[in-house]
């Protein structure tokens, strides 16, 4: 006889990222979701017997949150009171539980003054970086930014790649597109509004994103670049570094729900990742400005 006892215990599945795309309309709305199920009950032969019957498994609960999200997301509230009831009144061993979300916010970008329909910044998300090189006489001043999240959960497609005999990835002719900007651009002058150009410049940034179609991250990367070195001749290049975060659709036919590009499971590793520099051509170059600045190819 044992004199050890189980306490108190919950479980469940932490962390479930869930991306719920309305497109009923060509003006898309998106709710971001980061949720964690865990259920309360009678789990205690699991803990001491070895006997699952009691274990409504965690992979259950992920899929419940993937399954309900087809049914909207208004809020996380009433998301998490409906998981909470879904669990509480279906198994009468688990009878309570705890469900926990965070939501990040999404601002419409604009373009030429208007909301865009399908391409979003998550909000107060990016960081502005800068940076001064003096060598002699010479200084350099290169500005830039990271952390500026954006998504546009249409208008993307990745289509007629090579393919080999490892490639499984299936062609994608509408899909969500999302990454973390970081950039640094080069100034080839000293003498400038520094703030007004930063605000130029991301504002061309999240436009060269939002306005095309995109037919691959590093296509759009470019046409990021491109808008800004045609918009502001003091920059002579621009430095990228871009994750490509996978939203992937969720299966949701074997719970008998149709998922047109409705529910994704955001994945956060691995990502892909797409770096290049944009250049203004015949501009010289200054290999020494960007020594000691990591992470840009
Ligand atoms: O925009 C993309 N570029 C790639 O190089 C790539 N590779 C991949 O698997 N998906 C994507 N998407």
């Amino acid at each position: 006889m044992s004199n050890v006892i189980l306490g108190k215990n919950q479980y469940g599945k932490a962390e479930v990222r869930v991306v719920r795309v309305k497109r009923d309309t060509d003006r898309h709305e998106i709710a971001d979701l980061n949720v964690t199920s865990q259920l309360r009950g009678d789990f205690e032969t699991v803990h001491t017997e070895g006997d699952n019957a009691h274990c409504l498994p965690t992979d259950t609960q992920k899929n419940t949150v993937f399954a309900f999200a087809k049914k909207g997301i208004s809020s996380p509230e009433d998301f998490l009171l409906g998981l909470a009831e879904h669990f509480t009144s279906g198994w009468d061993w688990i009878t309570g539980g705890r469900w926990e979300a965070e939501q990040y916010s999404w601002d419409r970008i604009l373009v030429n003054g208007e909301e865009h329909d399908h391409s979003f910044v998550r909000n107060g998300s990016e960081t502005r970086t800068a940076v001064v090189v003096g060598d002699g006489d010479t200084r350099t001043v290169i500005g830039g930014l990271h952390s500026l999240t954006v998504l546009k959960s249409t208008g993307s497609e990745f289509v007629g790649y090579e393919k080999d005999k490892y490639t499984t990835l299936p062609e994608a002719t509408d899909r969500i597109l999302a990454t973390d900007v970081a950039v640094r651009w080069r100034y080839n002058t000293t003498d400038l509004d520094w703030n007004a150009t930063y605000d130029s410049v991301k504002a061309l940034l999240l436009e060269g994103f939002a306005e095309k179609h995109s037919t691959a991250l590093q296509q759009t990367l470019f046409q990021m670049g491109e808008k800004v070195l045609n918009a502001h001749p003091e920059i002579d290049e621009l430095k990228f570094s871009m994750p490509n975060k996978h939203h992937f659709v969720v299966d949701l036919e074997p719970f008998g729900l149709e998922n047109p590009n409705e529910v994704f499971f955001a994945a956060d590793r691995p990502y892909g990742l797409i770096e290049a520099t944009v250049q203004r051509e015949g501009a010289a170059l200054d290999e020494k400005a960007w020594e000691g600045i990591a992470g840009f190819c």
